[in-house]
């Protein structure tokens, strides 16, 4: 048996893509292809370059690639899509659909040809939405198209609940479910700190503006930035996703994945706990909601819903 090196190939090597390149060549998760659109052809390989003549200093061993051309990506275990524009100030996501869907499909064709027994991880916004487009075009099985919303999302909450309680992050437990959405649904009830639940150590209100903050977490950094969106958590959340499945570690973390009846919605992509492992997801967890919960998660879902429809032709 001969052992082989894995492949992650990184569509878009914008802020999100090429931090998350870096970030899975550090932990070395694999040899890494960094792939771009032709005009972009020498910043993506002057991109790749510069992260490999980091790895003596830091001493990681993945070789890293920059590309336009997708034979480099071949054989690739892990495909992550972050190819599309993402937002400035005053847009919501939803107002990059039209465009990022174009831009998606025509990655996924590529996939199919050249990667046809990946595994693929969405980014591009939005992302729900586009999580649908990608799995169109793959025709890929559902456990192996996957986006990434709700590690990112968990994050964000988790990080205020930290900050209000000045506690260690690594002790604070939660989960976001839903939509990537300004009505994603933060599970207070289901959050803990070092097992402790948080409604019996924050007050109610505080709570309620740590959900706030989570639900526009995604805005409050484009307003700060001025000119584009997140990418240093949200590459974490890829490499996070990335290393479940490739380590085959079965963690459950909430992933967008597609529904089929479960939480009584169909035929839909949208944020759920689930089991991440080697064949991607393996399975999805039905909670137990509250009334109140699980009219919060259908506003989520009609959302997402109605921007699916979009691409949904
Ligand atoms: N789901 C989530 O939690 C998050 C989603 N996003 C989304 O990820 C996407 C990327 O964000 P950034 O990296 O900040 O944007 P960016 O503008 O820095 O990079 C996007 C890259 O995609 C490339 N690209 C465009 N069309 C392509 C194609 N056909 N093939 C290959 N590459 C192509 C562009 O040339 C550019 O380099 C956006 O849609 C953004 O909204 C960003 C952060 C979090
Ligand atoms: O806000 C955006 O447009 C990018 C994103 O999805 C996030 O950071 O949550």
């Amino acid at each position: 048996m001969t052992i082989k090196r894995r492949k992650i190939t990184v569509v878009g090597a914008g802020f999100t893509g090429a931090t998350t390149a870096l970030m899975l060549a550090q932990k070395e998760l694999g040899d890494v292809v960094l792939l771009d659109i032709p005009q972009l052809e020498n910043p993506t390989k002057g991109k790749a370059l510069d992260m490999f003549e980091a790895s003596p200093v830091q001493g990681f061993d993945s070789k890293i690639i920059g590309t336009s051309n997708y034979e480099e990506a071949a054989g690739s275990d892990i495909v992550i899509i972050t190819a599309g524009i993402a937002r400035k100030p005053g847009m919501s996501r939803d107002d990059l659909v039209n465009t990022n869907a174009g831009i998606v499909k025509s990655v996924c064709e590529n996939i199919v040809r050249y990667c046809p027994d990946s595994i693929v991880i969405i980014l591009s916004n939005p992302v729900d939405a586009m999580t649908y487009a990608a799995f169109q075009s793959l025709g890929f099985p559902k456990n192996r198209v996957i986006g990434q919303s709700g590690v990112l999302d968990t994050a964000r909450y988790c990080a205020f609940i930290a900050e209000e309680l000045n506690v260690s992050v690594e002790d604070v437990r939660g989960f976001v479910l839903g939509g990537h959405g300004d009505d994603m649904v933060p599970l207070v009830r289901y959050s803990s700190v070092g097992g402790i639940p948080i409604e019996t150590l924050i007050p109610a209100e505080r709570i309620e503006s740590i959900v706030q903050r989570t639900r526009v977490g995604g805005g409050e950094i484009v307003n700060l930035l001025g000119n584009g969106s997140a990418y240093y958590a949200p590459a974490a959340s890829l490499v996070q996703m990335t290393e479940a499945i490739l380590k085959d570690k079965k963690r459950i973390i909430p992933v967008i994945a597609y529904l089929e009846g479960e939480y009584g919605y169909d035929d839909l992509f949208l944020g759920v706990p689930a089991l991440l492992g080697g064949d991607g997801i393996e399975k999805i967890f039905e909670l137990e909601l509250t009334a109140e919960e699980k009219a919060a998660l259908d506003k989520s879902a009609e959302s997402v819903r109605h921007v699916t429809k979009v691409v949904n032709v």
